[in-house]
């Protein structure tokens, strides 16, 4: 600290002088603002060096004007110093004793480089000074200022992320699309890997199949190789050239076959030209009369055309060649029934039905030639109606008259519980009536083997069999497999025609309805069943034959059978067996029937079809039936 004693004896000019030195630290005639602090300082010991005390003092001090300049970093100088002095203005040692005079300072003043570059530094340091207060504030202000500026940051982090939520809200629809695209894309990818993979597996098989070929090459060159083995593989070409020429024996066989069947042939017709006569010596044989020629003379021609047959090699009718000899013979022995022995005659009534049947199964027998095209003979026939009357019967008549075979099927015939064997039962069937033509394959009940698509109770199996009978059907008769003159007839029979698969339905053209009998039939009927009775006087045939309308033809021979064992009853009621055995059989023949017996089988017997089952054939009758 400079201590300045304020009564010195030293001039005013050394005194200023002294002072200067004093504070002149560089000793270059000025005073910086630094050194000039120093002065107040030492001037104001009690402004303890606080800086901004010592400013307002200095500015205290001096003029508003100069203390600009020295805020503007200009410095004192001695000479200006001392001429303001020298002008008197200034009391040193007041100034420096009081302090409180006001004093004008030159302005004209000098700088040296260094000064310069010191003053410039000054003037940054009075600037820093000058700006320190409002600094201060500044700093002072800076924790809000930060805190705001860090507010704002957040706000403005926020404000972004709203923006890019915003955006990606924005974007959400294109988003949502790209997730969709992106859900196809993955589809398509995993399309692409099924494939991918499919083709790898296909790559994998043709690979499996080159190595087939390539092994099969090796083969086949192993094969050639083998000198034997090729020559017997030379050897196998020669077999087609022989079944060719095996072929032209076979022509030549059958040239020579078709000769003699014409013979066996003109011997046949020669035979059925001699049936009726001979069917009428069959009858009056039944009847009693002995007339032994007549048989001689059928064996003769049955022996004769055995031979003729044997000559040519034709087999006999009826033999089975198709690729299932043991079944055939198996459904031979079962359905084959060679002489049903029923007649025309033996069918009472149904003359419509008879008709129908003559024209659809007898004609095309009689007449082959005439059944040719759009004549060609029915595939099928139907006969439909309530039970019992009589549609066996008719088939059996189609078949006795016809001469031809009747092979009589029922579904117990043809059903089997192996897979594929009720197929092959029906092939074997056709292939059998083919051989044995011509010939009627009847199927009873028919509805129980082809029931309609859908229906309860169809099974596989049924299914199965029903295609396999539609498809043989479909080949009957057809100019291919069917040779003139031998038709092969489906002929059905059903008491349920509306559970008739369709398609069948179809196949069977021609639908014969079976009524009930009329009053007439009825009568028919009843002296059909009783030629062999001996009547009583008193039986009515008419009145009975009016007592059973409704009743179907199988009632009524249920009917005629219970009266006409009624005699029998009534002889012996009280004997005991010994007595029944020894009783006449002559007597017992004679016992006539009478009408008391009708009149009490009618109480005990009930018709059996009801009004509803006749209303549903007739129904089906108007819609399906032929007349
Ligand atoms: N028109 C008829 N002429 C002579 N007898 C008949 C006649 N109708 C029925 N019968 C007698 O009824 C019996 C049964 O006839 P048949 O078996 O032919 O009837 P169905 O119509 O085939 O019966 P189901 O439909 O029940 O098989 C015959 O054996 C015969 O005795």
């Amino acid at each position: 600290m400079v201590a300045v004693a304020p009564n010195s004896n030293c001039s005013r000019v050394e005194k200023m002088k002294k002072i200067f030195d004093k504070f002149d630290v560089n000793k270059d005639g000025h005073l910086d603002m630094t050194e000039l602090v120093e002065w107040v300082k030492a001037l104001e010991p009690e402004l303890n060096n606080n800086v901004q005390s010592i400013q307002f003092k200095l500015s205290s001090y001096l003029t508003p004007n100069y203390y600009a300049v020295l805020a503007g970093n200009v410095s004192l100088n001695y000479i200006g110093f001392t001429r303001i002095y020298a002008q008197g203005f200034r009391n040193v040692d007041h100034d420096f004793n009081s302090l409180g005079l006001q004093f004008q300072f030159s302005r004209s003043v000098s700088l040296s480089p260094t000064k310069q570059i010191e003053k410039k530094n000054m003037t940054q340091i009075s600037n820093q000074v000058q700006a320190t207060p409002q600094m201060s504030n500044q700093v002072q202000a800076m924790p809000q200022i930060s805190n705001q500026v860090q507010a704002t940051t957040q706000v403005s982090n926020q404000v972004q992320a709203t923006a890019q939520v915003s955006n990606q809200v924005q974007a959400t629809p294109q988003v949502s699309n790209q997730v969709q695209a992106t859900a196809q894309m993955s589809n398509q990818v995993q399309a692409m890997t099924q494939m991918s993979n499919q083709v790898q597996a296909a790559t994998r098989l043709s690979q499996l199949q080159a190595t087939q070929i390539r092994l099969m090459t090796q083969l086949s060159n192993q094969i050639q190789a083998t000198p034997q083995i090729s020559n017997q593989v030379q050897s196998t070409t020669k077999v087609p050239n022989q079944v060719q020429a095996t072929a032209q024996v076979s022509n030549q066989v059958q040239g020579g076959k078709y000769t003699f069947a014409g013979q066996v042939n003109n011997y046949r017709n020669t035979l059925q030209q001699a049936v009726p006569t001979l069917n009428s010596c069959r009858n009056t044989v039944q009847q009693g009369v002995q007339t032994p020629q007549l048989p001689g003379q059928v064996n003769n021609y049955r022996n004769t055309v055995q031979q003729v047959n044997a000559v040519a090699g034709v087999k006999p009718k009826g033999e089975y060649n198709g690729p299932d000899p043991q079944l055939a013979a198996r459904l031979e022995k079962e359905i084959l029934d060679t002489n049903p022995g029923v007649r025309w005659d033996d069918v009472a009534g149904l003359n419509e039905a008879k008709r129908l049947l003559q024209e659809a199964v007898v004609l095309p027998l009689w007449m082959p030639e005439y059944f040719q095209g759009i004549r060609r003979p029915w595939r099928g026939v139907l006969m439909f109606g309530p039970p019992g009357t009589g549609k066996t019967l008719l088939a059996k008549a189609v078949a006795t008259e016809c001469g031809t075979t009747f092979l009589n099927v029922s579904c117990s015939s043809l059903l089997a519980k192996w897979y594929g064997e009720s197929e092959r039962r029906v092939r074997c069937l056709f292939d059998l009536a083919r051989a044995r033509a011509p010939s009627t394959i009847f199927i009873d009940e028919i509805d129980s083997l082809c029931s309609a698509r859908g229906a309860p109770g169809e099974n596989e199996v049924s299914r199965r069999v029903k295609s396999e009978l539609l498809v043989q059907i479909d080949g009957l008769n057809n100019s291919t497999n069917n040779t003139a003159g031998k038709p092969v007839t489906v002929l059905a029979a059903t008491n349920f025609p509306w559970g008739l698969d369709e398609a069948l339905r179809r196949r069977l053209e021609n639908r014969i309805y079976i009524p009930l009998p009329d009053f007439k039939s009825r009568k028919e009927l009843i002296e059909i069943n009783l030629k062999s009775i001996t009547l009583a006087p008193d039986l009515d045939i008419d009145q009975v034959a009016r007592r059973t309308e409704g009743f179907s033809g199988d009632d009524l021979t249920n009917i005629c059978r219970d009266a006409s064992l009624s005699g029998m009853r009534r002889k012996i009621a009280g004997k005991n067996p010994d007595e029944i055995k020894n009783m006449s059989k002559a007597d017992i023949l004679k016992i006539p029937v009478m009408m008391d017996d009708f009149l009490e089988a009618l109480d005990r017997i009930q018709p059996t079809v009801s009004r509803g089952d006749i209303e549903r054939h007739e129904k089906w009758f108007s819609e399906f039936g032929s007349t």
